[in-house]
């Protein structure tokens, strides 16, 4: 039988409402203790049913004195967030009245919570499964409104369901081989058909495909990477300046300026990037300067995304882009290219060669502010233009990640063993384990090391 759990849910210091929460077979008996409709002796509390909202005092249990006025709300099991009885408490919200009303709770036979102890619950109960466990620490920890969209989604059960699905079809995969195994005499040799072949291979490039999306995903959760880069005294810091809207980088006429890279997070769109400000790279004997354009090289090849700056009247060539973004790391990179000081009517704008046509170019400048918003209307399109967040099943989730990679390692081996003709046993183990690796995402088969792991990174109350 579990024990009564009770905790604060809200956050500590003083607000408008505080709320306490109780779970568990007892969470109704002591709201009867505690609890009166009628702020005067004797106290008067009618039975209470589930799902309602009672106004009424909080005593303490000797029932000589008011705590609180309060709003209590009553959930009986299994319909409530826990899937157990439930009694949430809402007082005003002061260190020390909660603390107050807490002890009580706690002297009536409820316990302490461990932090998530209510979410481990509502998943020990079946009422939701880990990935949604997840999504609530993920809903809570969201740092932009793009990694609240992949939570939201999440909770909803779509990566559940898929993965469910998945699983689905490896089981009555698994159970066609086992017919074999069990009664090797009564039926014919094993002998997949193409129908059962290309089950695998749909399950296969469906977990690739999650693998695929968790890389994108992950760019939103940890920020992606841009890196200012150019030539001295184009206006990469002016710029940096222009995107923060504060003054973070020195500004000068005198070329050289930046040495060290400056990084700073920036939040276009809801959608988190970490932009770094570079030394201008060209050719120098300051010793100074080539660590800087050495660090600015490192920036360059570690980011998604490259602001390739120029300024009127000089031109872009092959080479010296290729000295900023090396060929050997342009994959997967995208670039924008811009020029800056258009306000300066001298002449020529540099327009991008044959090679690098496909480049898309923003004019700007960065001293009179002009064009800032174009260029990062054009940055969040590059960014996240191919992703759909509302819909997508995956976040990310680096224990999901590996999962599926051991769950395609495993359905690899299955293919090959099915293109040598092996034995069914042989591809039985494969098949289970592949079945099991998906069941540690959804938390069917987790072990206990892993639910720990997950739960005690909640807050308590949660
Ligand atoms: N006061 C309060 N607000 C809260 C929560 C809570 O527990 N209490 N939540 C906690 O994180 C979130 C809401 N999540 C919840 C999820 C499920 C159920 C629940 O009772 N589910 C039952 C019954 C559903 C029904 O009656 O329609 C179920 O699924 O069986 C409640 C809250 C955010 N706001
Ligand atoms: N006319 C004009 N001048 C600009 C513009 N943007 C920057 N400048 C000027 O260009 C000079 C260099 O600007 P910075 O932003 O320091 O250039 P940088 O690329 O960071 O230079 P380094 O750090 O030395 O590589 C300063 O005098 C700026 O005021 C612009 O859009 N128009
Ligand atoms: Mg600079």
């Amino acid at each position: 039988m579990t024990d009564t759990i009770a905790a604060i849910a809200t956050p500590y210091g003083s607000g408008g409402i505080g709320v306490i929460r109780i779970s568990g077979p007892k969470a109704f008996d002591i709201a009867a203790v505690l609890f009166s409709t009628t702020k005067h002796w004797p106290k008067g509390c009618k039975k209470l049913e589930s799902h309602k909202v009672y106004h009424g005092y909080v005593f303490d249990r000797k029932n000589i004195s008011v705590i609180d006025e309060v709003l209590l709300i009553t959930m009986k099991a299994p319909s409530s967030y826990t899937a157990e009885d439930v009694v949430e408490i809402q007082a005003h919200a002061g260190t020390i009245v909660l603390r107050t009303i807490l002890d009580e709770i706690l002297s009536c036979g409820a316990r302490l919570s461990e932090p998530g102890e209510f979410t481990k619950r509502a998943f020990l109960n079946q009422r939701i499964d880990l990935t949604q466990a997840e999504a609530v620490a993920d809903i809570i920890n969201a740092k932009s409104v793009n990694a609240l969209k992949f939570a939201a989604s999440q909770n909803l059960g779509t990566l559940k369901s898929s993965i469910q699905e998945l699983r689905q079809k490896l089981i009555q995969f698994l159970s066609l081989l086992e017919v074999n195994i069990d009664f090797p005499d009564d039926v014919d040799p094993f002998e997949p058909s193409q129908k059962e072949m290309e089950l695998v291979d749909d399950v296969l490039k469906t977990c690739r495909e999650f693998i695929r999306q968790h890389e994108d995903a992950c760019f939103l959760k940890d920020g992606i990477r841009i890196a200012i880069c150019g030539a001295p005294n184009v206006g990469k810091s002016s710029l940096m300046n222009r995107l923060l809207a504060q003054d973070r980088s020195i500004v000068t006429a005198i070329p050289g300026t930046t040495r060290d890279p400056i990084e700073e997070g920036l939040n276009i769109e809801g959608i988190p990037f970490v932009i770094a400000d570079t030394a201008g790279i060209h050719q120098t004997d300051d010793l100074v300067e080539i660590i800087g354009i050495e660090k600015a090289k490192d920036h360059i090849i570690a980011s998604d995304i490259v602001l390739f700056m120029k300024e009127p009247d000089t031109v872009f060539s092959d080479r010296e882009f290729e000295k900023m973004v090396p060929l050997e790391n342009q994959a997967g990179k995208k670039v924008i290219f811009v020029i800056n000081k258009i306000d300066l009517d001298k002449g020529n704008l540099p327009t991008l060669s044959e090679k690098y046509r496909h480049i898309p170019t923003i004019e700007i400048s960065a001293l009179l502010n002009k064009g800032i918003n174009k260029l990062k209307q054009k940055i969040v399109t590059i960014s996240i233009g191919h992703l759909d967040m509302e819909k997508s099943s995956v976040i990310p989730n680096l224990r999901h990640k590996k999962a599926l990679e051991q769950t395609v390692a495993s359905l690899e081996a299955v293919k090959t063993g099915l293109a040598n003709k092996l034995e069914e046993e042989i591809l039985a183990i494969d098949v289970k384990s592949s079945i099991d690796f998906l069941g540690t995402i959804t938390g069917e088969t987790a072990s206990l090391d892993i639910l720990d792991n997950i739960f005690s990174n909640f807050c308590i109350g949660k």
